[in-house]
């Protein structure tokens, strides 16, 4: 689904953040990136969504070189929610109806289908009822719903979180989450999400691809034991597992 081949990338001359980085995401699949702060996450996931120019390597969506795309024809492809977002001054509706610009002509409105689109993406993420309000009267989490409506309501086959659970209480964490996998369950959506908790990394997704230094570090299923010693390794602390009936996997770090 996301090719990305022999992707180097600096902000400031020589001094690269991502170096001949190699990553491919599985379709259908919720794929979890975690790292050190600073790594360089969120710089891929922002190369993926061609926010940024690689200076070398290629990255394909599907069969897609991006590079070859407009930038309407990319946000038919992938979508993002970005880490602190930009607060927009104006109506969360608005802002989910906005997730339609890749699809419109310059002059036309939406369409009855978009505006029923708009509904379905404001009901099935629980924005309804503070529609109207401006957002930045909405609290952390009201916002971020209205982003993941946006999300749903774009409604690209690639979904590009950025730490879509920063700030949130756990209840909120796991409505969100459930949104997300629902995403990935009824509607197929392909995932990448970087997220800081690690264990709702291995909760929630298929692959954790941990990074170090603007490189792949090691990839791993969440059901694999060697996660430890890549944790321990990567962030230098000690951790051990615990598995649940469902043998789920957990790591809690040891003092
Ligand atoms: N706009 C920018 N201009 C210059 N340097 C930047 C810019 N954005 C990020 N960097 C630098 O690039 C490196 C990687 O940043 P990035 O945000 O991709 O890391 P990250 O792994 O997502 O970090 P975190 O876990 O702290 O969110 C860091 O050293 C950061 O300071």
């Amino acid at each position: 689904m996301l090719k990305m081949e022999g992707i180097s990338y600096s902000y400031h001359k020589n001094r690269p953040v991502i170096t001949d980085l190699d990553l491919e995401i599985e379709a259908g699949k919720i794929t979890a990136i975690a790292g050190p702060n600073g790594c360089g996450k969120s710089t891929v996931l922002k190369l993926a969504s061609r926010l940024l120019k690689p200076q070398t390597g290629e990255i394909f969506i599907g069969e897609k070189n991006i590079s070859h795309m407009s930038k309407r024809a990319v946000a038919r492809e992938v979508s993002m929610l970005f880490q602190n977002s930009q607060i927009p001054d104006m109506t969360a509706q608005r802002v989910v109806m906005a997730a339609r610009y890749p699809y419109q002509s310059s002059f036309a409105g939406y369409t009855k289908e978009e505006e029923e689109m708009s509904e379905c993406a404001m009901e099935l993420t629980g924005c309804k009822e503070f529609r109207h309000k401006n957002m930045a009267e909405l609290s952390g989490g009201e916002r971020q719903r209205v982003f993941l409506s946006m999300i749903y309501n774009q409604d690209t086959p690639l979904i590009l979180l950025d730490e879509p659970t920063t700030y949130l209480d756990i209840h909120v964490t796991y409505e969100i989450m459930e949104l997300i996998r629902n995403l990935n369950k009824n509607r197929k959506k392909t995932i990448v999400m970087v997220l800081h908790d690690l264990n709702l990394a291995l909760q929630y997704s298929d692959s954790l691809v941990l990074m170090n230094h603007g490189s792949i570090y090691n990839i791993h299923t969440p059901d694999d034991d060697r996660i430890l010693e890549s944790i321990k390794s990567l962030f230098g602390i000690e951790v051990r597992n615990f598995r649940d009936n469902q043998n789920s996997f957990y790591c809690f770090a040891q003092n």
